[in-house]
């Protein structure tokens, strides 16, 4: 039997990152960033349009930077994928928070999914996800956008008495939450359905809660990509999350600002 949905958005989340990788190696001091991530971004797209086109040419192909196969409406099978999540993090030498991510929808939800890690050498899937390691005593850490950290969340922090922990990547702060690195990701203010969808898929494999703000289904391969608001953490912290979030007096969404 060939490679099962889980298997194939692992192996090509793996490989893509591996190209990636490879393009740090060949990196000198002069490049510029802009041009480096614009590489990366192109060549780990390429890829993974390739390998899905190989693999599962029925089924349709949500980019990033694009899309490929047969129309998303006449589809029940539609990759979500994000060639490089975290792209200015990845242009800046020796961070790890930075990810590729490739998730398969069906019916509005991620049925299967993968996260790779490259600078950690680590893929989160859905076939096997990691088991939830219990809390460690102490403060709440909630992760926040290190370029755009919602207004909102310094006071659902305090609400928590957390502390919040600034990263880039939409799929390395939520695979944070996942390894037990942190309890929580909020975001608000924008982002598209390729930024969360897999790590959104492994999230929920491992147990963890994720929702939009409100509370309210995060659902995928929608006319529109935007989806700017989630949350996603351990869940015996859901309902106080979502509480404080209800009761936050910054505006939360911006639905009008992208
Ligand atoms: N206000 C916004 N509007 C659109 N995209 C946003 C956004 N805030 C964050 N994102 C996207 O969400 C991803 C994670 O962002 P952050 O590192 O700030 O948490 C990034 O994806 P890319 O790196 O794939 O572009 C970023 O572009």
């Amino acid at each position: 039997m060939g490679e099962d949905d889980h298997e194939l958005a692992a192996r090509l989340a793996r490989q893509a990152g591996d190209r990636l990788l490879g393009l740090h190696s060949g990196r000198t001091s002069e490049v510029d960033p802009r041009v480096l991530g614009d590489a990366g971004d192109n060549a780990s797209h390429e890829l993974l349009l390739a390998e899905l086109a190989r693999t599962r040419p029925r089924d349709s192909v949500l980019s990033e930077h694009g899309v490929a196969g047969p129309p998303r409406e006449s589809c029940p099978r539609v990759w979500v994928v994000d060639p490089l999540d975290g792209t200015r993090e990845f242009t800046e030498p020796g961070r790890t928070d930075w990810a590729v991510h490739v998730a398969l929808v069906e019916d509005h939800a991620v049925t299967a999914s993968a996260v790779a890690l490259p600078a950690r050498a680590a893929v989160l899937d859905t076939g096997a996800p990691p088991r939830l390691p219990s809390r460690p005593a102490g403060r709440p850490r909630i992760a926040v956008s290190r370029s755009r950290p919602p207004a909102f969340v310094d006071e659902v922090a305090g609400a928590l008495d957390a502390e919040t922990v600034p990263m880039g990547s939409a799929g390395a702060k939520i695979a944070a939450v996942v390894l037990g690195e942190v309890d929580a990701y909020l975001h608000a203010g924008g982002q598209y359905e390729w930024d969360s969808a897999a790590p959104v898929g492994v999230a929920r494999a491992a147990g963890l809660h994720a929702s939009r703000l409100d509370g309210s289904e995060l659902t995928y391969d929608r006319a529109d990509p935007w989806l700017p608001d989630l949350l996603v953490c351990r869940p015996e912290l859901a309902d106080a999350l979502l509480t404080a979030v209800s009761r936050t007096t910054v505006e939360t969404r911006s639905e009008v600002s992208r």
